[in-house]
């Protein structure tokens, strides 16, 4: 009999036919993301679950007696709760490197539009407010020859450095958990502490998973050592910055500006003080939003948890589960 496969986010037909060949499917048809509540009472059956967002958590699992894998589309997974999934018997897997280069674009994209108040100008034509020549007013920051911050110099970090050294001769820093010589090699980045980066950079990128250990590693006494031209760009997750400092750091004009494709709680509220913020651009976490990537993305989960389900390795065993299925 084929496993029973729960589908919590909209795929494109071509990778639903493709499980549909392995698995018997059941999906979410709604037109927003599935609630926690409603994901809870659609797993009382299911073996596998592919899921694009949301929480995985015990009291979940609790409704789930015949889980065996869970296959998240995103590269992170601090959304699943390891312990509880291992607890119960529940693998799970994710996506790394898929997206990594989307995922840089985006980065020097933000880095570019916030030195050179690209969106606030597109506005101000718009708005029609265009009416004389160049004002100093707009006068934006140089990206090339400046120097930028990498903390996180995983495979997006490292994509990030290649394009801020070759694409904009950029003085590249960072900051990680380890120090890795093949890649200062490489991409001529140079390694330093949390403290050096902030207090060097022009240009700050948090590029670092959600773990207990990164969670709010950016806060007030790290804004005080950050340039007052500096510019923040979060585009990992949004609790490794307290967003409570980071506005108050943007009002006191610590840091001249902020880029953001995440936030501590998404969909943002429409009234957090960063959104009335000009010198702040806002993006709602597409990080890896481009229609090749996330066919990509959506393929591999669904191959990860075809493997899972037969009993194979998948290609994206998450590295807490790897000890559970060599057991
Ligand atoms: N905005 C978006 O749409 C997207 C966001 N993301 C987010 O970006 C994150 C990073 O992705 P990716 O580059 O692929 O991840 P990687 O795992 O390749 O890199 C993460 C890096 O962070 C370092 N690190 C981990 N913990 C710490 C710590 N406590 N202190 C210092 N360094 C640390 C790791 O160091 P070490 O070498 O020691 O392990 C590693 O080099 C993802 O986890 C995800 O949350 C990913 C894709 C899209
Ligand atoms: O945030 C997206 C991811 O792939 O992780």
């Amino acid at each position: 009999m084929r496993p029973k496969v729960y589908i919590a986010w909209r795929i494109p037909d071509e990778i639903e036919a493709y499980l549909a060949e392995h698995c018997s499917l059941r999906k979410w048809k709604g037109e927003t993301p599935i609630r926690y509540e409603e994901l809870k009472d659609e797993l009382k059956d299911a073996e596998g679950l592919l899921l694009g967002e949301g929480r995985i958590d015990a009291e979940l699992l609790e409704q789930a007696p015949h889980l065996r894998v869970v296959s998240t589309i995103s590269n992170g997974y601090n959304n699943l709760d390891i312990e509880a999934m291992k607890h119960r018997g529940v693998i799970g897997t994710n996506n790394p490197g898929i997206s990594n280069e989307s995922v840089a674009d985006l980065v020097l994209g933000l880095a570019l539009a916030a030195a050179r108040k690209i969106v606030k100008l597109d506005r101000y034509v718009k708005e029609g407010c265009w009416t004389r020549g160049i004002d100093s007013s707009w006068y934006g920051l140089d990206v090339h020859h400046s120097t930028i911050g990498i903390i996180g110099m995983g495979g997006i970090g490292q994509e990030v450095a290649k394009r801020a050294k070759a694409g904009f001769d950029m003085k590249v820093l960072y900051y990680n958990r380890s120090r890795r010589p093949e890649v200062e090699h490489r991409l001529g980045a140079e390694y330093c502490s949390l403290e050096e980066l902030l207090t060097q950079s022009d240009f700050i990128v948090v590029m670092l998973p959600l773990t207990a250990q990164t969670e709010h590693l950016i806060g007030d006494r790290h804004f005080d050592l950050m340039k007052p031209s500096a510019v923040l760009i979060n585009a990992s997750r949004g609790s490794i910055v307290n967003e409570r400092a980071l506005v108050e750091a943007l009002r006191a004009r610590k840091i001249s500006a902020a880029a953001l494709d995440v936030y501590e709680f998404e969909p943002v509220n429409p009234d957090h003080p960063l959104l009335n913020m000009d010198n702040v651009i806002t993006l709602p976490h597409v990080g890896s939003a481009t229609a090749k990537t996330r066919f990509n993305m959506v393929m591999s989960a669904a191959r990860n948890l075809v493997a899972a389900l037969k009993g194979e390795t998948p290609p994206f065993l998450i590295r807490e589960f790897k000890e559970s299925v060599q057991n």
